[in-house]
């Protein structure tokens, strides 16, 4: 059965990659996007619908709640996958950067939550909302300390938001460590993360989509985190 899924960041990597393959099962695949890339063509040539919007520009948020809301009769799944990966010291400077992190990571979820709740509670089956987290979020990080924090947030409203909709909606959280690298992360930079776990390896989005997948065929788990880090907790 075609499901409407919606997924924020589809232009590159993890985003794009759960965008090709749920399309390629014949779903809907509702997209946004901040930088148009190539990639945006090509999700709209395999039937993406796809939206631009910067989750740091307020209006643009409240103009892609208010078209999502008048577009979709229901949905089926919401993944927060958008995210910004900055460290402590980004040009941005320690108050935009907080405010940025806050903003993509947590107030942007946490309005379309409550905005999208509606679409997904109209099925007969059980919906999903999965939020994209991060390792860090229980362990911290000391060059990443806003994201960190902001991803914590996420974490934390996986629960708030699991007891609100339940039973109607599952909400969950997918807390990956080391899935994929930058393009521009060197061959040190390489096997110094690598060597962060026990299984000392790239996981790959695949990682990812499977776990996405567990998460939207059960029908017993909500409020939950899904660590995705090749036993980094065990080093
Ligand atoms: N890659 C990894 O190893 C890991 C990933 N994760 C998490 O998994 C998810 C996907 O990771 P990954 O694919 O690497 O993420 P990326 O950083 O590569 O891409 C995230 C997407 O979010 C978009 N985005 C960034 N800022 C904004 C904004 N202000 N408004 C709207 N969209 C925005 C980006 O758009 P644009 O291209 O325009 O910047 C991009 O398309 C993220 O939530 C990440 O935190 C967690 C741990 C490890
Ligand atoms: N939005 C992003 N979040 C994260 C990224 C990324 O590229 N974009 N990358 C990581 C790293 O893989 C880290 O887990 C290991 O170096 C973390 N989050």
């Amino acid at each position: 059965m075609q499901k409407n899924i919606l997924i924020t960041g589809v232009g590159k990597r993890i985003g794009l990659y759960l965008a090709e393959a749920f399309l390629a099962r014949g779903h809907k695949v509702i997209g946004t996007y901040r930088s148009h890339y190539p990639s945006i063509e090509a999700l709209k040539a395999l039937g993406a619908d796809l939206y631009p919007c910067d989750f740091n520009a307020p209006t643009q948020l409240q103009k892609l709640i208010q078209t999502l809301v008048q577009n979709y009769q229901h949905l089926d799944a919401v993944i927060h996958n958008a995210s910004l990966w900055l460290s402590d010291d980004s040009p941005l400077g320690p108050e935009q950067l907080m405010t940025q992190m806050m903003q993509v990571h947590v107030s942007a979820p946490y309005q379309l939550n409550l905005a999208l709740a509606p679409l997904l509670q109209r099925q007969e089956t059980m919906t999903d909302i999965i939020h994209l987290t991060d390792y860090v979020a229980h362990r911290g990080s000391k060059k990443h300390i806003a994201y960190a924090a902001s991803k914590a947030a996420l974490e934390n409203m996986t629960l708030s938001f699991a007891a609100k909709l339940a039973p109607q909606v599952k909400v969950n959280a997918i807390a990956p460590a080391l899935i994929c690298f930058n393009e521009h992360d060197d061959a040190a930079y390489r096997e110094k993360a690598m060597a962060k776990s026990v299984l000392a390896r790239e996981g790959g989005e695949t990682e990812v989509l499977e776990a996405i997948d567990y998460l939207m065929q059960s029908q017993y788990v909500t409020g939950r985190s899904l660590a995705l880090d090749g036993g980094r907790h065990l080093k």
